[in-house]
């Protein structure tokens, strides 16, 4: 061959493999894989590692830090020997991600049994469903004319549609870099719902004020710990959390989290990060690295210690929090944006209800779940739980006798817990950074804080969910991996995707 063609051949061969290492179609080079941290084993992180394995492949360096191996919204508390789910946390059948990790770790799911529900409003329940579904429906109609079916059908016909698009974006490799960006790729609708109250959303389709201050605010309050004030997305989430098609994973919800993190292969560090630093390149190439300053909580040492990362995935609440990360060596201030969070309380009774506060005649008649209406209600709801633990052999309990969650604000006082139970035999609180503080207009934060430093809980304040944070985390995977290879085509730019059939006819 002559000389100048097998030069040419070998260029050809070098661009054509720094090509496809650039496009990450081939990820097979070592050098040129981001080493990536992350900040947080929840359900965001450990899904967020899941999706980084499945696009990086097996050689990438995923790390991810907690104090504890998995928890927050998805902890479990163990009463009477006995697991039960200690966060607020439900999943819904709509819910495409969680059903497809049950399905994929084979986990069983527990269907929240549809006991009685109650409202409790001025010192009364003033409205309960009955065991026969025709009577709940007759009630129903009877107190709120068709509001609950006008709820439904919007949900169900309207907003699902807009909702589900996320699916299809996210599996065509498109990422967002804010709350704002995805949303409106949704359907605007979606967007603008963030700008209007609960309250006003359901008032402009129809819905009476008295089913808005009495089930929708109970609802509120019990999902969210706030009234129909909030924006109206996080409102029509948390009514679609009030809808039949609830289940949680048996052995508890935190099962999935602790299955990604094994299928993901990640690095798990049982430890505080306490600092995340910026590092620029000296020599003014503009490249990037981060070092991350973390205490080992683990028996065998408690010593600091730092990694290097190209990447850092924070997912876990920036504020409010007990281990607060310090970031050190940014130009400006760090998190750019302030996203306040609610501090819900769970106190967990095994013990029988006060029948003389509820005006029962017997403590079997108090409702599976009590939500309240009003806002001046020290406590939000109260629940009977089921253990997640089925292999357990079922306790038998005295008549009355349950273990109970109730959801509120603060910790009770003696005299505030004497007046829900009238007898007890353990108690228990927990208390965690449960959801964003919510309001009209909120500032919805970006999913990217600085060059290659990422945000998950950024999703939290278009609605918290199991399903928001996996969809959060999903697009942080894709949103690094897109800017780490180039793929700018799949940032943001929606207009160059292709609508699928169903949305083809849509105004997108
Ligand atoms: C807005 C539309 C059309 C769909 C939303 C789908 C979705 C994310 C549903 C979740 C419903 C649900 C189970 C809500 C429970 S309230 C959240 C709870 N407080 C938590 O912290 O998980």
């Amino acid at each position: 061959m002559h000389f100048f063609g097998l030069v040419n051949l070998v260029f050809m061969f070098l661009s054509m493999h720094i090509l496809l290492l650039k496009t990450g179609l081939c990820n097979d080079n070592e050098e040129m894989l981001p080493r990536i941290g992350i900040v947080g084993a929840g359900l965001g992180g450990t899904s967020c590692a899941f999706y980084l394995r499945q696009l990086l492949g097996s050689k990438a360096t995923i790390d991810i830090f907690e104090a504890s191996k998995v928890g927050g919204r998805t902890a479990v508390i163990k009463i009477n020997g006995q697991k039960f789910e200690a966060g607020g946390s439900v999943i819904h059948n709509q819910n495409k991600y969680m059903v497809d990790f049950a399905e994929k770790f084979n986990k069983k799911r527990l269907s929240r049994s549809d006991g009685i529900f109650g409202l409790y409003s001025n010192g009364d329940i003033v409205f309960e469903t009955s065991r026969w579904t025709a009577v709940t429906l007759s009630k129903l109609l009877w107190r709120y004319g068709l509001d609950a079916y006008k709820i439904h059908d919007w949900t169900k016909n309207f907003l699902s549609k807009k909702f589900n698009r996320i699916y299809e974006f996210q599996d065509g490799g498109m990422a967002f870099t804010t709350v704002e960006d995805m949303l409106r790729a949704m359907g605007d609708e979606l967007l603008n719902m963030t700008h209007f109250s609960l309250k006003d959303v359901l008032l402009d389709i129809g819905v009476s004020e008295k089913f808005i201050d009495e089930l929708a605010q109970g609802v509120m309050r019990n999902n969210y710990a706030q009234s129909t004030g909030v924006h109206g997305l996080v409102g029509a989430v948390s009514l679609i959390g009030a809808e039949p098609g609830l289940w949680s994973v048996e052995n508890g919800n935190k099962e999935i989290s602790e299955a990604l993190l094994q299928e993901s292969k990640a690095n798990f560090i049982e430890a505080n990060v306490k600092t995340v630093t910026l590092y620029k390149d000296e020599l003014g190439t503009g490249s990037i690295s981060y070092e991350v300053d973390y205490e080992n909580q683990n028996e065998k040492s408690e010593s600091t210690e730092t990694r290097e990362y190209d990447i850092v995935i924070l997912a876990a609440p920036l504020e409010g929090t007990k281990f607060k990360i310090a970031f050190a060596d940014f130009p400006g201030p760090m998190p750019p944006f302030s996203q306040k969070f609610h501090t819900t309380v769970a106190m967990f009774v095994l013990g029988k209800v006060n029948t003389t506060t509820f005006h029962l005649d017997n403590p079997d008649d108090f409702p599976a779940d009590l939500f309240t209406s009003q806002p001046d209600s020290f406590f939000n709801s109260i629940g009977k739980l089921s253990p997640v633990d089925t292999a357990q052999p079922e306790h038998a309990y005295e008549p009355g006798q349950a273990v109970w969650k109730t959801f509120l604000n603060k910790n009770p006082n003696q005299e505030e817990i004497s007046s829900l139970f009238e007898s007890r035999e353990d108690l228990r609180l927990v208390d965690w950074l449960a959801y964003p503080e919510y309001a009209p207009n909120m500032k919805l934060p970006p999913f990217q804080l600085y060059d290659r430093l990422y945000y998950i809980n950024a999703i939290e304040s278009a609605a918290s969910a199991m399903e928001m944070a996996v969809i959060g985390s999903r697009n942080v995977a894709l949103l690094a991996y897109n800017q780490w290879f180039g793929h700018f085509d799949k940032i943001d730019e929606i207009h160059l995707q292709t609508p699928s059939a169903d949305n083809k006819n849509s105004e997108l």
